[in-house]
């Protein structure tokens, strides 16, 4: 992926930089439409060098005006280039107007949105909605938008991929699924979240130009993972280290038949760096997992007797993985809850906490969407309509740290800070993936490192080890690949 921007702002407060860039800053509105249909045309040649035949459609506001500069710019170059409104070509207004007058005088057509041919051009360019996108899509628009993906055209989206909320990630009804988007002055963190890696594809991002004074004063909705902070705290080591300096990690869970769970955590939590890895478990399990694992302290337990005496040697400790909700699990739950270590509580650790909400301020919760709903009382599709303000108000309700998984993890801290990560494949939906993350973040609150810095490089190197590791393949990925990469990633 292209390097983008660290700093993230909703399509209202991309509206306004767009605003104090031509109010306040004296650029022609118009200029800056001329340099994103450069640049939207500048990056189709690059992706499709042959292209031919497209198809441009464009919608009745600015983002159709960036369609008609492209428009006029692949004719000029002898493309094929058929241009349809969605709305009224002659209702369009101010600089989208003028570009269309450009592009008309240069001897270009605009035609009535019409499906015909759709599956014989080349690429479709998606100019209908951008950041002016307020409410669902229906009628024509909805119409061509379907047309689009049944024609199976690669698409490159102006802007944002029409139909996808920018501030959430939620498809308003139907979206555009590019293969690529580029976006302008600010990005928006739905594209990189919820639906939206998915409907934008590859992300390319200008700036346009516009002077770094307009973003003063415009607080950031969210930022992306630091990849200078993975760096920072995994620095090398010193060479007279040991393996005192780098923390005792305790995983808690593996009720009868999941001791691979809780081995996988164990093993992630060793690879992130861990100084000594002890894992609580069913005793059944003891055996298999020191017999493929000798380096990692294995205890098996009947009950919590025995717990706090683990809990107190261990640095941090995780709970999760493999716990079950039975009497089992739910005694562990019950002793560990008092310790006031850093810890991770995931899977049903945050099942248990569902049932019986409390503050955790020394936790990283790490639940995917499923999780996060039972956690909230609201349902998975309203986690997902809008994940940014789900990881938030998960913060606020149990004052910790907070994962929200799946595709464009939000990391969100008590302090207000919410995190993006752009890094991750699809591959990594199988069984185990979140017992590794789980394990990453343990291992790097053993080291020492805060909570919320462990929650943003725990998600990083996870994810970055997920791409190396499905460099051979996303189908197939297994989350042991994933363990087998991560050291790579924890010595950049
Ligand atoms: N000078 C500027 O303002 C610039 C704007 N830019 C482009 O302009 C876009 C924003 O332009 P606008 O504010 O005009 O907004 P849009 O072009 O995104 O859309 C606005 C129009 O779409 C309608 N609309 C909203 N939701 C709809 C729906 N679900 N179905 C059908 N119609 C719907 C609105 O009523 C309005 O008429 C950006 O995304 C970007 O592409 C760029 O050209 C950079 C410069
Ligand atoms: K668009």
């Amino acid at each position: 992926m292209e390097r983008l921007p660290e700093y993230l702002y909703t399509p209202v407060q991309v509206q306004e930089l767009d605003r104090r860039a031509i109010q306040d800053h004296g650029l022609p509105g118009l200029s800056l439409m001329e340099r994103a249909g450069r640049r939207g045309w500048e990056v189709l040649l690059n992706h499709w060098p042959h292209v031919r035949r497209l198809r441009v459609l464009c919608g009745g506001g600015n983002n159709g005006g960036d369609g008609y500069v492209v428009a006029r710019l692949a004719r000029r170059a002898g493309l094929t280039v058929t241009v349809q409104a969605l709305s009224d070509p002659d209702k369009l207004q101010g600089d989208a107007a003028t570009v269309a007058k450009r592009y008309r005088e240069e001897g270009g057509r605009i035609e009535a949105w019409n499906p015909a041919g759709l599956a014989d051009e080349d690429v479709v360019v998606d100019a209908l909605l951008g950041t002016g996108l307020d409410r669902p899509v229906e009628g024509r628009y909805l119409e061509a938008l379907r047309a689009v993906k049944a024609a199976e055209v690669p698409v490159l989206a102006i802007d944002v991929p029409s139909g996808l909320n920018a501030a959430t990630g939620a498809v308003m009804g139907e979206a555009v699924e590019a293969a690529c988007t580029v976006t302008f002055i600010g990005l928006k963190p739905g594209l990189l979240t919820g639906a939206g890696p998915h409907c934008a594809g590859q992300l390319h991002f200008d700036d346009l130009g516009v002077p770094a004074e307009i973003y003063q004063g415009m607080k950031p909705v969210a930022a992306l993972c630091r990849e200078a902070l993975r760096l920072q705290r995994l620095a090398p080591r010193q060479a007279h280290a040991h393996k005192g300096n780098f923390g005792h990690a305790l995983v808690i869970g593996g009720d009868l038949g999941m001791g691979g769970a809780v081995r996988m955590a164990g093993e992630a939590a060793g690879r992130a760096g861990a100084g000594l890895v002890s894992l609580a478990t069913r005793p059944a399990h003891v055996s298999a997992i020191l017999a493929a694992r000798p380096e990692i302290m294995a205890h098996g337990l009947e009950g919590p007797e025995g717990l706090v005496a683990l809990l107190d040697r261990a640095t941090a400790w995780a709970l999760g993985p493999g716990l079950g909700q039975d009497p089992w699990g739910q005694a562990l739950w019950d002793v560990a809850m008092q310790t006031d270590h850093p810890c991770v509580l995931d899977a049903d650790a945050l099942n248990l906490l569902a049932r019986a909400p409390r503050p955790c301020p020394n936790a990283v919760l790490t639940p995917h969407p499923g999780e996060a709903a039972r956690l909230l009382g609201v349902s998975t599709a309203e986690v997902q309509a809008d994940r940014l303000d789900a990881a938030r108000r998960l913060v606020e309700r149990y004052q910790a740290v907070v994962v929200l998984k799946g595709a464009g993890s939000v990391i969100a801290a008590p302090d207000g800070g919410l995190r993006l990560a752009t890094a991750g494949n699809p591959g990594m939906a199988s069984g185990g993936m979140g017992d590794v993350l789980t394990g990453v973040v343990l291992g790097l609150l053993a080291q020492g490192i805060a909570p919320a810095e462990a929650a943003e490089i725990g998600v990083l190197v996870h994810a970055r080890a997920a791409d190396r590791a499905a460099e051979a393949g996303q189908r197939g990925l297994l989350a042991g690949d994933v363990l087998d990469a991560l050291r790579a990633e924890v010595n950049p």
